[in-house]
C-alpha cells in the first residue's frame, strides 16, 4: 500500500482520471489523482488550480453545482458590483481587462472567471459533491468520497468558502407566517415586491444592498438591526476606503487608522448611532481583524434610512400570521420576510480528519490569518481568511508554491529510483 501512496504523484504513472462523471454507478469506483484534489470551483479553487498548473503540477477540481463560481452565478442579486476596487479582488496570473471599470459588475466579474478558467484549461468536474475526506494514515493518502467515486490523492486543497451554506435563523411563529420568508441567496431584484412590506433581517452588506434595491423598485422595506456595525462610505476623499486604509495601514497602526476612518466618515455620512446603527466600540479594521465582521460600505442605503425610505427596527421577538413583533415591543404588518442573515462554512460535515486546520466548531481555520492555510498530512485551505478575494490570492500562491515544492522532490526522488546514477 506504500507503493500506491508513492505512485499517486508519480508523473510517469498514468493512473486513471476523472475528467467527466462516471457512467458506472457502483460504489467500486476508485480513482487515483496524481496531485491535489481540489473541492470546490469557486474563485479559490480556480486560483489555486490556475497556480498548479504555472507549477505544472497536475490536480482535480471537484465542484457540487454545474458550473464555476456557483455562488456568483447562482445565488447572488442582479445590481451586484465587487465592492472593493478590481485591483484588490484579481486572481493571480491574470489582471482584469484594462476597460473594466473600478468596482467590475457581476456579470463582468463572472466573464473574467470564465476567462480565467479558459485561459488555464480548468475543467472541474461538476455535479459532484464530496461528501466525506478523510486521511488513510496507513498508506499516508487522503480518500475523497463523492456518491459514486473515491478519489484518492496525497494533498487535499479545501476551497469550499465561508459562504458555503445559507444561515436561517430560527425565529418563534416562523411557521405561522404567511408570506414568502426568502434568504438573500434566492434574491434576484426588487422588481416582484412592488409596494411590498418587506422586512430585510439582518444588517451586513447583503441586507443593506437589498434594502437598497427594494426601494429603487418601490418596495417598502424595513430593516432588523440586532447588533452594533460599523457603515463606512465606499469611497474617500475621492478614494476607495478600503485602498485607503491598505495605504494608511502601511504607516501607521490599526487602531490610528480606525480613528481616522471614523473621523471622516463622521464627516461624510454622520452619525449612524441617530439612524439606529450604533457603532461598535471596537473601531472597523480591528474588527475586521478580531472577528472577521465585515463594515459595511455605504452604496446609497444610508441616504434612505435618513429619508425614512427605510425604517430600521431592533431586532425579532416572534411571528404570527401576517405580523412582526419587535423585541422593543412594537408590532408591524409584513408582506415578505428577506433573511440577509449570512452564510457559513460546510467544511466540518464532509472534512472528517481535520488535521487542527480547521475548527469543529464552525469549520473555519482555528490559526488567523496569515496563518491558517496549510495543516498537516497534506491538507490545505484556501479563501478561508475572512479577506475575501484578496486573501484568496494570497492563499493560492501560498499553497501552489509549497505543493509544488514536494512534487518537484518526489519527482526526483522517483527519477533517481528508476534511473539509479551510475
Ligand atoms: C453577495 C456576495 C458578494 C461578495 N462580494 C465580494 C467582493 O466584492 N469582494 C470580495 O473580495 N469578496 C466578496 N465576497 C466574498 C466571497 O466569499 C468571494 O467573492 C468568493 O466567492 C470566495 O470564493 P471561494 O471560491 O472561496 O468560495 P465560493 O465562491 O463560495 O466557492 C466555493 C465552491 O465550492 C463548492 N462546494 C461547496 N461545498 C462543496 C462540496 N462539499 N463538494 C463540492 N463542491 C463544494 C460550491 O458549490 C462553490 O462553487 C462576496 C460574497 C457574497 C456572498
Ligand atoms: N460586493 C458586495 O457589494 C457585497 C459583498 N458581500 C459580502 O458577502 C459576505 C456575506 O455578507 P452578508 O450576506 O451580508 O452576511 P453577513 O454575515 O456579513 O451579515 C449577516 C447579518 O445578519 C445578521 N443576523 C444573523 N442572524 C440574525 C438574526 N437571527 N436576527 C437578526 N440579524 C441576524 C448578522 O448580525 P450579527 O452581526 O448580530 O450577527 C449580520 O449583520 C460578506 O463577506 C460581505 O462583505 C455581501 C453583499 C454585497
Ligand atoms: O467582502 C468581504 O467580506 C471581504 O472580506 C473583503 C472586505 C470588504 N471590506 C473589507 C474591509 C476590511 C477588510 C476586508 C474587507
Amino acid at each position: 500500500m506504500e507503493e500506491y501512496a508513492k505512485r499517486v504523484h508519480d508523473p510517469y504513472f498514468q493512473p486513471q482520471i476523472a475528467t467527466s462523471k462516471p457512467s458506472n454507478d457502483s460504489m467500486s469506483n476508485r480513482v487515483w489523482v496524481p496531485g491535489p484534489v481540489i473541492v470546490g470551483a469557486g474563485p479559490s479553487g480556480l486560483a489555486v488550480a490556475a497556480c498548479l498548473k504555472n507549477q505544472g503540477v497536475p490536480f482535480l477540481i471537484l465542484e457540487r453545482s454545474r458550473c464555476i463560481a456557483s455562488l456568483w452565478q447562482i445565488k447572488t442579486y442582479d445590481r451586484l458590483c465587487l465592492h472593493l476596487p478590481k485591483q484588490f479582488c484579481q486572481l493571480p496570473l491574470l489582471p482584469f481587462p484594462k476597460d473594466f471599470p473600478t468596482y467590475p459588475t457581476k456579470q463582468q466579474f463572472l466573464a473574467y472567471l470564465e476567462d480565467y478558467a479558459r485561459k488555464f484549461d480548468l475543467k472541474p468536474v461538476f455535479d459532484t459533491v464530496v461528501v466525506k475526506a478523510e486521511y488513510d494514515g496507513g498508506c499516508g493518502v487522503w480518500r475523497v468520497k463523492t456518491k459514486v467515486v473515491e478519489y484518492v490523492c496525497r494533498w487535499v486543497i479545501v476551497a469550499t468558502g465561508e459562504n458555503a451554506e445559507e444561515v436561517v435563523p430560527k425565529i418563534e411563529g416562523m411557521n405561522e407566517f404567511i408570506g414568502p420568508i426568502v434568504h438573500t441567496s434566492l434574491y434576484k431584484s426588487g422588481e416582484c415586491f412592488e409596494n411590498k412590506k418587506v422586512l430585510v433581517v439582518g444588517c451586513g452588506n447583503s441586507g443593506m444592498e437589498v434594502c437598497l434595491d427594494l426601494c429603487n423598485y418601490n418596495a417598502r422595506p424595513s430593516l432588523v438591526v440586532r447588533d452594533s456595525l460599523h457603515v463606512l462610505p465606499q469611497e474617500m476623499l475621492g478614494r476607495s476606503t478600503f485602498g485607503l486604509s491598505m495605504w494608511l495601514l502601511k504607516w501607521f497602526p490599526v487602531q490610528v487608522v480606525d480613528r481616522i476612518l471614523l473621523l471622516a466618515s463622521h464627516f461624510m455620512i454622520g452619525d449612524t448611532d441617530r439612524l439606529g446603527l450604533n457603532r461598535p466600540k471596537i473601531g472597523p479594521l480591528e474588527l475586521k481583524n478580531i472577528s472577521g465582521k465585515t463594515p459595511v460600505l455605504d452604496v446609497g442605503t444610508l441616504a434612505k434610512i435618513r429619508s425614512g425610505d427605510i425604517k430600521v427596527y431592533r431586532g425579532i421577538k416572534k411571528l404570527a400570521c401576517n405580523t412582526v413583533e419587535f423585541v422593543d415591543g412594537k408590532m408591524e404588518k409584513f408582506d415578505v420576510i428577506i433573511l440577509a442573515t449570512g452564510y457559513r462554512s460546510n467544511v466540518t460535515t464532509w472534512l472528517k480528519d481535520t488535521k487542527d486546520l480547521f475548527s469543529e466548531k464552525d469549520g473555519f481555520p482555528t490559526k488567523p490569518f496569515p496563518e491558517g492555510w496549510k495543516g498537516d498530512c497534506g491538507l490545505y485551505a484556501i479563501g478561508f481568511t475572512k479577506r475575501g478575494l484578496f486573501g484568496t490570492s494570497i492563499d493560492a500562491t501560498r499553497i501552489a508554491e509549497d505543493i509544488a515544492r514536494q512534487w518537484t522532490t518526489d519527482t526526483k526522488h522517483l527519477k533517481s529510483l528508476r534511473h539509479p546514477p551510475l
